[in-house]
């Protein structure tokens, strides 16, 4: 029996796997996902490696290949899914096998610190000498904690034992919170499914019953009832012993979601996702491993949950791009949910008012079996205006409100019901400009102009960038400083400016970065403390409240105005979801101020006409060559010095040049990123369209074997959300 063993496992660099003979009275012990003692290098030093593999021959010549020496883990850190998982991603994302370890492994785990280490009982005599023995026969009264001071103090001598079998590292005792506090009645509506959820139901169960990797588009309009359909089918999964996990854009944003699951499952239900207490994801963690049939709810983290017997994976909302990881390794959950479904051979559920231009097309080309919600539960969507702001200001209207969205304000007001503003786009004026000499404030380490905020500073909102605002040029130090454009802020100044006795809430990422302040402001509104919520993207989607009647969107070209392809497909989706606030319960109005009121998305997005948003701009995207017509695989490297992530980009370029004849491939550069300067350093990068979702992986692939001008990083973007 040979294992395939990572050293290092934990370190994002480490990308190769060893092979090792294991010695026959370890082949009952050794297993995937466990960690074991190897020889390691020329000088033969003892590591801690992980079992990435087992099979039974390799191309090592007998007398060269090394022995695993001993078993460390008692219980598999990681299960065999997981494992798989992470060459899946890995072979996807053009990862090293480190980074992608690292998202199925949690910190604790790789950290040690939730392990004990134990002493086997030993049968036969094993001739250790005083020292050892004294030891051993400590551990064996009591175990340790892996990282106390005695293990620090004595880490040859614990070696020693574990090669000889004597020790192993088991889970600490942990008491498994049951939240019997949190333990609410169960409740049941008071309602019947509607046919459409219904027939939605009944397609996703006989997906289940029949088994099988599949992918379901649930495409149901804004109130729809879609969630009602998710609680059902977790209920059915749940029932026949089976775990789901129930995939939610942004923790912070779906509190009534959670609840909502919670108040029909109960106990079974386990929130996951990174940004918990330490202590209490690692008991969602131990839960999610011990317990038979559960549901673990979270945003993008949930996807590695180490549930076993996973039977169904929903993803609410599959349409966000929250999914997608900002960060490298740039993973989008959406997709390494898919590898999970497929991998465990289960049904997928991806949920969505708008669904994504590509999940679409898959459903329409029968790739995907689609489930159409079409109407709303209280049957009337909102009505729909859009004021064209060009005409306002010819009008003589200068204000930032159009005098239609004003008088509908005022009217909702007095009939006491309640306004959402929204606004993507936070602090009080997004550009700061001398009107002496032009010059833009720009951030210190981006290429970013600075918004002004109320409170008396400037900030980039990209790095976090802060300084003091004193109404002088930096440059010409001429006091003529205007600041320009509105944000969040200066919505919420001028509103309650016009509606002296309104009362106005604001929620975005300043307002929100407390601990439970989303679910203060949350609660306010919907205990109907306020009139008013202004807000960004947050207030946008899954929000529900019953005297919701009046949606302000007051400037819709925001998103349209971004260099990049998807542009359209994010200004449909966002004016989608949130005129869907409105109108929830009683007849709605939404209101959007445009500069440009005959652009498609805007237009169709005001009729809640999908179909015509999604043929019109598939036409775009054939004459574009843009997915789902290609893939797409962004390069992009970063240095501090301009010409140093010039040369890097360079490098690609050469080797992408390579390749260009024998596959059907489009390079589109080098250039400049959009954003040129992020902290300080500089982008440059290329966007290559593939015909071959197989040759994009292969080249990506070799890319990142080949490219070795270490002084620049190399960002592998595959499937990018945007390309600024
Ligand atoms: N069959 C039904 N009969 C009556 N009310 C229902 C039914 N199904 C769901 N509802 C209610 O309708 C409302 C809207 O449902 P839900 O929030 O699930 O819509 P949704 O499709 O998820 O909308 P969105 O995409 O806008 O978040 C909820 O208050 C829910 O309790
Ligand atoms: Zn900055």
């Amino acid at each position: 029996m040979i294992a395939q063993v990572c050293i290092n496992y934990h370190d994002a660099n480490v990308d190769k796997v060893f092979d090792y003979l294991v010695p026959t009275h370890l082949e009952n012990s050794v297993e995937i996902g466990k960690r074991v003692y190897v020889n390691f290098g020329v000088s033969n030093r003892i590591v801690e490696g992980l079992v990435v593999g087992i099979k039974q021959t390799t191309d090592i010549e007998e007398n060269k290949i090394k022995s695993v020496l001993a078993v460390i883990d008692k219980f598999s850190v990681v299960s065999k899914e997981q494992i798989e998982l992470a060459f899946s991603m890995k072979n996807y994302y053009a990862l090293n096998l480190g980074e992608a370890l690292s998202l199925v492994i949690p910190p604790f785990v790789s950290s040690k610190q939730i392990y004990n280490i134990c002493a086997k009982k030993h049968e036969e005599n094993r001739d250790l000498d005083d020292d050892l023995k004294k030891l051993y026969e400590s551990i064996l009264k009591k175990p340790v904690s892996v990282n106390s001071k005695l293990v620090k103090e004595n880490k040859e001598k614990i070696i020693k034992l574990f090669l000889k079998g004597l020790l192993e590292f088991d889970l600490k005792n942990f008491d498994i919170k049951e939240d019997s506090e949190k333990k609410l009645p169960l409740v049941e509506p008071d309602y019947n499914l509607t046919e459409e959820q219904h027939k939605a139901l009944n397609s996703i169960i006989s997906a289940f019953d029949e088994g099988g990797y599949r992918n379901i588009l649930l495409f149901g309009v804004t109130g729809s009832g879609k969630t009602e359909v998710y609680i059902r089918t977790i209920q059915y999964a749940i029932e026949k012993g089976k775990s789901v996990i129930f995939m939610v854009p942004e923790i912070s944003l779906t509190p009534q979601m959670i609840e909502n699951v919670q108040s029909r499952i109960g106990n079974k239900v386990l929130v996951y996702h990174s940004k918990m207490k330490s202590i209490d994801r690692l008991n969602s963690w131990l839960t999610a491993r011990n317990k038979e049939a559960v549901v673990v709810i979270g945003p993008r983290s949930a996807v590695f949950a180490p549930v076993k017997n996973l039977g169904l994976i929903i993803v609410d909302e599959e349409h966000e791009p929250s999914y997608k990881s900002e960060k490298s390794p740039r993973i989008n959950a959406v997709e390494v949910a898919q590898m999970r479904a497929k991998i465990n051979n289960i049904p997928i559920i991806l949920g969505s008012a708008t669904p994504s231009i590509e999940h679409y097309f898959y459903a329409q080309k029968g790739r995907y079996f689609l489930c159409m919600l079409k109407n709303r539960i209280n049957k009337n969507l909102p009505e729909v205006l859009i004021v064209d702001m060009k005409k306002e200001i010819l009008e003589g209207n200068k204000s930032i409100f159009s005098r239609l969205l004003l008088s509908e304000i005022e009217n909702n007001l007095k009939k006491g019901e309640q306004i959402l503003l929204f606004l993507n786009r936070r602090g009080y004026s997004p550009i700061v400009i001398c009107r002496e000499c032009g010059y833009v404030f720009m951030c210190k380490n981006c290429s970013i102009s600075l918004t002004y905020h109320k409170e008396g500073y400037l900030k980039c909102h990209y790095c976090g960038y802060k300084e003091e605002y004193r109404g002088v040029c930096t440059k010409c130090n001429s006091r003529y400083v205007r600041q320009y454009g509105s944000g969040t802020q200066k919505i919420e100044e001028e509103i309650k400016a016009y509606f002296k006795d309104a009362r106005v809430l604001r929620m975005d990422s300043d307002t929100t970065s407390k601990k439970d302040a989303t679910e203060q402001i949350l609660k306010k509104f919907r205990e109907k403390e306020a009139d008013i919520l202004v807000g960004t993207q947050m207030i946008a989607k899954g929000l529900h409240f019953p005297d919701l009647t009046l949606v302000g969107v007051i400037d819709a070209d925001i998103l349209l105005n971004m260099p990049d392809f998807r542009s359209r497909e994010r200004t449909f989706q966002l004016l989608t979801q949130v005129a869907g606030r409105s109108g929830r319960e009683k007849p709605g109005k939404v209101i959007i101020q445009s500069f440009n009121p005959e652009e498609y998305s805007i237009v169709f997005a005001s009729k809640h006409d999908y179909e015509s948003f999604y043929v019109q701009e598939m036409k775009l995207r054939k004459m574009m060559e843009y997915p789902p017509y290609s893939y797409v695989v962004n390069f992009v490297t970063v240095a501090r010095e301009q010409n140093i992530a010039k040369r890097g980009i360079e490098h690609v370029y050469a080797i992408l040049k390579e390749y260009e004849k024998e596959n059907d491939m489009k390079i589109y550069g080098p250039s400049e990123n959009p954003i040129f300067k992020v902290e300080n350093q500089y982008r440059y990068h290329i966007l290559v369209k593939f015909k071959r979702a197989g040759q994009m992986i292969c080249i990506a692939n070799l890319i990142k074997e080949r490219y070795n001008y270490n002084n620049a990083s190399l960002i592998i973007d595959v499937n990018p959300l945007d390309t600024l």
